[in-house]
Order: structure tokens, then sequence, then C-alpha cells
């Protein structure tokens, strides 16, 4: 049984390309995943055969799947330090998530994508926000990077707007730079009573908009920089809020994102990172990702009660983006 695919799969070990291209034109499945539940194409990058990975996905081997530790193929080549392996299967994720968001926006649901959370109830801890299936909305582990979020968009003073108050944290800090002004957009009516008993609205500087930032864009200014990070909702989402950038940063404005973007995966979150860089820099923005060591904060006993563990990697990359014109 399946004797073509573990011939496949041993073609895929040895680099042996002839033979691999014969099997596939013979009709061997591509997508076969052995005993070990590795594909040929995870042996291919696990062995770094760069030429074989090509020939299988030029052949439809699908660069996305996972073995049973959850590791792609892109993450074998990773591993091992196979740069050319790597590259392709790379570009590979690009290109596929490129394609699968031209599909999502041609059928987008009119961006309704978290209304089940919204009109659900949320519940509040001192270490986490979480939502009635006990998915984390926001927690406390996160308070650094909140913390150097905030530095980083508030590095040019001035007006500055947050999308997502969630615990407060990132406002908290944008609060110690003093801003002119500090506008904070929150579409949850319980989040929005919580930042209303814990003073929010009485802060001089401090303008809440109650309602998702889809629908409030017309209450908007422009600023000097800008924090996204909202809870339940796709890339897809994200995407749509970057083509408002040029209208809401202003001139040497600096914009900054939760980078959630595949966190529990280390190869889909670099396609994820470099993915977003496109896309903003194809809209005249430059990304710079700014290496964080999340490691120490995150003991596995913060997971607790907790559903989904939406976050497994050891480096954080903080995005900072400037429009491409002021950087020049
Ligand atoms: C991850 S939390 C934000 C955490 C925050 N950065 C902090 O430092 O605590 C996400 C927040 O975005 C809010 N939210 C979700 N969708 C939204 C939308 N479309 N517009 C505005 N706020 C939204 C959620 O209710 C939640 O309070």
């Amino acid at each position: 049984m399946a004797n073509n695919e573990e011939s496949l799969c041993e073609a895929a070990r040895k680099g042996d390309i002839g033979k691999l291209q014969s099997l596939i034109d013979s009709g061997a499945d591509v997508t076969y995943f052995d005993k070990e539940g590795l594909t040929p194409l995870m042996h291919a990058a696990k062995h770094g055969h760069a030429e074989v990975v090509k020939a299988l996905l030029d052949a439809s081997a699908p660069w996305n799947a996972l073995s049973p530790s959850n590791l792609s193929a892109g993450d074998f080549a990773m591993e091992n330090g196979h740069q050319a392996a790597f590259d392709i299967l790379l570009n590979m994720g690009i290109q596929a998530e490129l394609i699968l968001g031209t599909i999502a926006r041609k059928e987008n649901a009119k961006g309704n994508s978290n209304r089940d959370y919204l009109e659900d109830r949320v519940n509040f801890s001192e270490d986490k926000v979480m939502d009635t299936e006990s998915k984390a909305i926001m927690m406390a582990w996160e308070k650094p990077l909140m913390e150097a979020h905030a530095k980083a968009i508030c590095s040019q003073g001035g007006h500055i707007l947050n999308i997502g108050f969630g615990m407060g944290l990132v406002d908290t800090a944008i609060q110690q730079y003093g801003p002119t002004s500090h506008t904070i957009i929150e579409a949850h009516p319980e989040v929005y009573d919580r930042m209303l008993q814990s003073g929010w609205g009485e802060k001089e500087n401090v303008k809440i908009i109650f309602g998702r930032w889809q629908d409030v864009l017309s209450q908007l200014e422009s600023y000097d920089g800008i924090f996204f990070d909202t809870y339940g909702e796709y890339y897809e989402d994200m995407r749509e809020f970057h083509q408002h950038l040029p209208q809401l940063v202003k001139p040497g404005g600096i914009y900054s994102f939760f980078n959630g973007l595949c966190g529990g995966n280390p190869f889909f979150h670099v396609v994820y990172c470099q993915l977003v860089s496109l896309e903003l820099e194809n809209l005249g923005y430059s990304t710079q990702l700014i290496p964080l060591p999340v490691k120490d904060c995150l003991g596995e006993e913060i997971w607790e009660g907790v559903r989904h563990k939406y976050w497994q990697l050891d480096t954080y990359y903080l995005p900072v983006c400037q429009s491409i014109d002021d950087s020049e």
C-alpha cells in the first residue's frame, strides 16, 4: 500500500530529483503523510534539498501541511538552517496568502467578523480578560509589549489613537507620555463600561469613541501615533484598516499593531510578518520589526484556564511603520 508515496518520501529525503520527478509524473500523491505524519515536502525541507522542494511545490504539494508536532515544511527548513529551501517555501507562503487575501476581499462578508464576540459577555480578572469560551481577549503578560508599543507610537508626541482598550495596558502606558490628545476606540459594551467606571472618561486629554472602528471612521482625524489591537477579527480586517492609514497617519507619524499574526507557529509567523510588511509597503509605509524576547514572561502557568494559547514563540517582533516619504 502507498508504495509510490513511500518511494516519494524516500526520494525527497535523499534529494533524488530524477526519481522524484518520475514518481510525480506517474501520479504519486504529493499530499501523502507517511507513518511519522510527514509529507514528502517536509522530508525534502528537513534535509535542505531545495530543488526537490521546488519540484514538489510545482506539483501542488501543500506548503502549509502540519506534522503531528504542528511543524510545517518551512519550520523544518528553518530549524535545520537550510536557507535555500526556506526561501522557496517562504515565497510560496507569501504568494499563496496574497491570493487567499484577494479571494477573501472578493467574498468579503461585509466586515462583521466579530459580531458574536461583541454581543457576548466578557470576564475580567486581574491578569486577563476572557470571552465566554475561555479564550483570552487580553493577558497581563503582554504588559511589557504594550509599553514598548506605547513608546514607539508616542515618540513624536502630539495626537495619539489607540484601537481596542482591552485591559487598558497600552493606554496606561500612552498616558505616561502626556500626549496632546489620546483617542481610544472600543467596541465592546462591557469593556467600555469598565473604562468609564475606572475613570478613563474624566481624563482631560482622553476622548473615548464607543463603537467598531469600521463604524466610527468618520469621527476620526489624523494622528502622530496609532496603535491597532482588536479581538475576534481576521487578518483581512486589519488589512482593511491599513487602507485608511494614508488619511489617519500625519506626516512623520508612526503606526504600530499587535503582531500576534500566526503566533502559534514560527514559520507561519515569518510568512505573515513578510506579508504584512509587503502590503504596507504597497500602501507607502516601511515596516521595521523590532525583536523583543518574550520567553521569560511566558511560563506554562500563565495559560491555566485559557482555551487557546495564542502565542508560543520566543521572540515578539514589534512593528514600527512610517511613511516611506518620511523615512527617505
Ligand atoms: C486585545 S484587546 C486590546 C488590548 C489593549 N491593547 C491593552 O493594552 O490592554 C482588544 C480590544 O479590542 C476591542 N475590539 C474588538 N473589535 C473591535 C473593533 N472592531 N473596533 C474597536 N474595538 C474592538 C475588544 O473589545 C477588546 O477590548
